[in-house]
């Protein structure tokens, strides 16, 4: 079994760069579904999310084809040939999803396995259903499967999401963008990876618009066409590094990182005392590794990102005084709660908020990635730790960091990997 081997200690210092948004790369893969025509995406990350959703589109007919850079990629969708995902590869990750509003539009049907609760909540995938139907759709679960038909084609409708879902916004935009006439979808998710979807989409003859605001609008078009697009930054990636040196200590510059999509983010840090300079190519971060506690809560964009709380919850642990962490969008996102308690930390949970005592540094422990961004934390935590830390369960982390050993070592963290 593969393990990260982490002695802790070390500050950081020096420059790292950020990779493109793994969750902007994801639906936008699934959307080059939707040209006739070939795409090209440039900058992919080297990601497992990024193997299984081409593996995923390659099943239904897209031809996928790196370029000799590796982080180019040639879709070619002109011929869909099924209309069915593979069941393990949708169970293996979540964003597989993603292809049911593509495949509504280009095929008129889909039939995709239920993605299922993972370690982070139940995450059903009713809105993304119940806005289908409203564009026409009808569909039929079974204890496995979803199977969406389009008996008159699909129709422009009014929708409302009970909740900004990130993925439903997604699968409806796609879905919506080739359906006859004009769709308005109200309580949109704003997040900046839906921004980067509809840029793309657009790009390919979409008219859409409104993205980054709680309301799209559509007017439906007949065909799209391949576009060249260069994704976004991964913003959670950035704040990923911001936290390890803040904990660790040190100097570094996050190259590539966009303040604009860090705003929460950035003002924690400093209101945690940390030293943080933004400037248009990326955020500077200088920290002693002394912190003082902070109170956060997890919000759609624009506030403080779900997908940063495992981090930031690593930072407050060796924050001094008594924080807060409440996550909002997820129901049973605390499992890295138990794996930074054998680091040292004192953290009660009261239902989904999480009372962290600040203690005066970490030790090193056996640990467990229990999901992607608790390896992150894991990692934060034990490279400010005293000590060795082991973390396991790894693939956790493949999903999502690029280079993640690679890009710490050459901070000057002491990390390595190794296979047991
Ligand atoms: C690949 C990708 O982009 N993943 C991100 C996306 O996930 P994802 O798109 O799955 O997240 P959503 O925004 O849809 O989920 C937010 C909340 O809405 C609930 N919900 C969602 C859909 C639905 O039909 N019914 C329902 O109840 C979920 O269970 C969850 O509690 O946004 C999340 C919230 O920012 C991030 O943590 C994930 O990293
Ligand atoms: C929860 C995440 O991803 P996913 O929605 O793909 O599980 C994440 O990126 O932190």
């Amino acid at each position: 079994m593969e393990k990260l081997i982490i002695q802790g200690g070390n500050r950081l210092k020096g420059r790292v760069r950020v990779s493109s948004a793994k969750n902007a790369v994801l639906p936008i893969i699934a959307a080059t579904m939707l040209g006739t025509t070939p795409s090209t995406l440039l900058e992919i990350p080297n990601l497992e999310d990024v193997g299984t959703i081409c593996k995923v589109i390659e099943s239904l007919g897209v031809k996928v084809t790196f370029k000799k850079e590796k982080d180019e990629i040639i879709f070619d969708a002109s011929e869909l040939t099924a209309i069915e995902a593979p069941e393990d590869l949708v169970r293996r990750m979540r964003a597989s999803f993603l292809v049911m509003g593509p495949l509504l539009a280009r095929k008129g049907e889909a039939k995709i396995s239920l993605p299922g609760g993972c370690a982070i909540g139940a995450r059903p995938i009713d809105l993304h259903l119940k806005a289908f139907e409203a564009l026409g759709a009808k569909i039929e679960i079974t204890e496995d499967y979803v199977h969406a038909t389009t008996p008159n084609g699909l129709q422009g409708s009014q929708i409302y999401l009970d909740f900004p879902s990130v993925g439903a916004t997604e699968n409806v935009m796609m879905a919506a963008c080739m359906a006859e006439g004009k769709t308005i979808i109200e309580n949109v998710a704003e997040e900046p990876e839906i921004v980067d979807l509809a840029t793309y989409l657009n790009s390919m003859g979409a008219n859409i618009r409104g993205a980054g605001t709680n309301v799209i609008r559509i007017e439906g078009v007949k065909e799209l066409k391949g576009a060249v697009h260069t994704v976004i930054p991964d913003r959670i990636e950035a704040g990923t590094y911001l936290i390890a040196a803040a904990m660790a200590g040190g100097d570094v510059y996050v190259e590539n990182a966009l303040s604009e999509h860090l705003k929460p983010v950035v003002a924690k840090l400093k209101e945690a005392g940390v030293t943080v300079e933004e400037d248009i190519d990326g955020i500077r971060v200088v920290s002693d590794g002394k912190l003082k506690a902070v109170d956060i809560k997890t919000l759609p964009y624009p506030g403080f990102p779900t997908d940063m709380q495992a981090q930031f919850m690593a930072l407050t642990t060796i924050a001094h005084g008594t924080s807060t962490v409440t996550e909002t969008v997820f129901e049973n996102r605390f499992m890295h709660v138990a794996e930074l308690r054998k680091m040292g930390a004192h953290i009660d949970i009261d239902n989904r908020k999480a009372i962290v005592e600040g203690v005066n540094g970490l030790h090193g422990a056996e640990v467990n990635a229990t999901d992607l961004r608790a390896g992150a934390a894991l990692v934060c935590g034990a490279l400010s730790a005293e000590g060795e830390t082991k973390v396991g369960r790894l693939h956790h982390i493949d999903r999502g960091y690029d280079d993640f050993v690679g890009k710490l070592q050459r901070l000057g963290a002491n990390i390595v990997r190794i296979d047991e």
